[in-house]
């Protein structure tokens, strides 16, 4: 390779978060969390396509999203079966049919990309690769994101991922996170958000613990609270506003 090249290469793997798994054992432990079912999968930043040829072993219809233009031409020559889209996973046009979602997704855009999953309606379940942390942040509740969405949403962290299994080496370990859309919400969907301005509001409020919170953002005095809001469960932040409204 010509050291042009090579340098746009180096570019490209650094600002599209390039790093590649190669652990097959890692590779076969996200898809394997798939729950049974033939419905089609989208997979979030292929890359050289570790993920997309196990995922093709499913036999389910798999769509590739990758952004950039070397490996997504790479992909459409090693992996034929799959349906190759080049474009960026923040703009791509998700199938109307229901499909799951699946990413080892570039640390840069994790938190964009989960924004915007978890804001579309077709997919029923996500199981996406972030950095370790915020893998582990996001199933327990800790973040307003993960608050704001409890309601529609069960989040739950799958294990953690050495930085060894990937290639270049990151320099955080990632983190596997599985998002299940409930069949059954806790609030009707046209409360989002409202619901959501209210968590933003309590996350954000001022006050000594949880209740002082509660009592200056909406007036009410409630006992027994935990004393932060990542103490509260997604039952507990759905009685918790429909206690207040
Ligand atoms: C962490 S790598 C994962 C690659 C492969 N799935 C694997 O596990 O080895 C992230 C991939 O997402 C691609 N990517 C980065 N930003 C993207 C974007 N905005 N839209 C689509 N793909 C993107 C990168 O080019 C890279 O191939």
């Amino acid at each position: 390779m010509s050291s042009r090249r090579k340098s746009a290469r180096d570019r490209a793997r650094r600002e599209l978060g390039q790093n590649f798994l190669v652990d097959r054992g890692v590779v076969r432990r996200l898809v394997g969390l798939l729950d049974p079912s033939p419905l089609p999968i989208v997979e979030l930043g292929a890359g050289r396509g570790a993920l997309t040829r196990e995922l093709l072993g499913t036999g389910r219809p798999v769509t590739a999203v990758e952004l950039d233009p070397h490996w997504a031409g790479a992909l459409r020559e090693t992996c034929p079966q799959a349906r190759v889209v080049r474009c960026d996973m923040l703009a791509f046009r998700f199938p109307a049919e229901p499909h799951v979602v699946v990413g080892n997704l570039p640390f840069g855009i994790t938190t964009a990309m989960t924004r915007r999953l978890l804001a579309l309606r077709g997919w029923s379940e996500a199981v996406l690769l972030l950095q370790w942390e915020v893998a582990r942040k996001r199933s327990t509740g800790g973040t307003m994101l993960t608050a704001q969405w409890a309601p529609w949403y069960e989040f739950r962290c799958c294990g953690r991922v050495r930085a060894s299994s990937f290639r270049p080496v990151p320099a955080v370990d990632g983190g596997v996170l599985k998002v299940h859309r409930r069949p059954r919400p806790l609030l009707p969907l046209v409360e989002v958000k409202r619901y959501q301005r209210f968590v933003g509001a309590v996350f954000t409020g001022r006050g000594r613990g949880l209740a002082e919170v509660v009592r200056n953002v909406t007036g009410h005095r409630l006992r027994g609270l935990p004393p932060l809001p990542r103490d509260l469960t997604a039952e507990s932040w759905a009685d918790l506003y429909t206690a207040t409204r």
